[in-house]
């Protein structure tokens, strides 16, 4: 079974359709990466899969979007649940103004949990799942905000992960990195996706071509070409993400 799947999406802000008939399936334990030009409509289906979009006034949504097979905007879900089913990490590192502690243990204080060992537990382990435990042990009560924008990645990926989600999204997460945070944020991808089930929308090739097992390509709300990464980067079946992939639009 899919873990995520959409259906004959359709999407609409007020007039304007951002998403046209997307259908595909995203297997468990798999990093899937969404490329194609500036409003393709990448960041949109990203945020369907949260539920997000509801978020934004004059939204109308077509379709189907499933998860573990439940239709999650038909079917009756607890949208508390689902959402912490499914981490998501933004462009902008956005750590809390609080301690590196406290921005990881805050998932699990606001769903109520207050077994103070298995919290600390938690955040050692969500840390050190993000590749950051080391950089930051000896300082926990420190602002998160003193860190560096690569290390308030890495903490806002700690965060995502110590709620347990089965599913991370990620916006352009190294975008806004240096060239080490960002090998280290890939590294980090590969190494959760035995756990995780990941989606990375980028703007960076070779990051896709490094980084996912399968390549989703967008343009202008369409879905063009999605398979197996290494095809759509050596032999991919259309002139347009032939185009898009060599570089030449986007
Ligand atoms: N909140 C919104 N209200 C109205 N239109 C929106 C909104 N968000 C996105 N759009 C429009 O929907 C289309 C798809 O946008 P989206 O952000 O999903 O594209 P994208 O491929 O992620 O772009 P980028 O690579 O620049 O982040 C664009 O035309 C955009 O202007």
């Amino acid at each position: 079974m899919f873990k995520l799947e959409a259906k004959n999406l359709d999407l609409y802000y007020g007039s304007k359709q951002a998403l046209k008939n997307i259908s595909m399936g995203i297997k468990p334990n798999t990093v899937t990466a969404f490329i194609g030009p500036s409003g393709c409509g990448k960041s949109t289906l990203l945020r369907c899969f949260n539920r997000m979009n509801d978020l934004i006034d004059n939204v109308r949504i077509e379709g189907e979007v499933l998860i573990d097979g439940r239709d999650i905007y038909h079917s009756r879900i607890n949208l508390d649940d689902h959402r912490k089913k499914i981490g998501m990490v933004f462009q902008k590192p956005n750590p809390f103004p609080k301690s590196i502690f406290e921005n990881v243990a805050y998932g699990l204080r606001i769903n109520g949990v207050k077994h103070k060992k298995f919290i600390v537990e938690t955040v050692e382990r969500s840390l050190r799942q993000a590749a950051l435990w080391d950089e930051v042990k000896d300082n926990l009560n420190k602002s998160a905000l003193a860190l560096s924008g690569g290390q308030q990645q890495r903490l806002c990926i700690a965060r995502a992960l110590a709620v347990e989600p089965s599913v991370v999204l990620m916006d352009e997460p190294a975008s806004a990195l240096d060239p080490i945070s960002t090998s280290k944020i890939e590294e980090l991808v590969h190494a959760l996706k035995s756990k995780y089930t990941i989606v990375i929308v980028t703007h960076n090739m070779q990051q896709a071509a490094r980084i996912s097992d399968k390549t989703a390509f967008f343009y202008i709300g369409e879905l063009i070409e999605y398979d197996d990464t290494s095809k759509i980067f050596t032999n991919p079946s259309h002139e347009k993400t032939q185009n898009y992939v060599t570089g030449r639009f986007g």
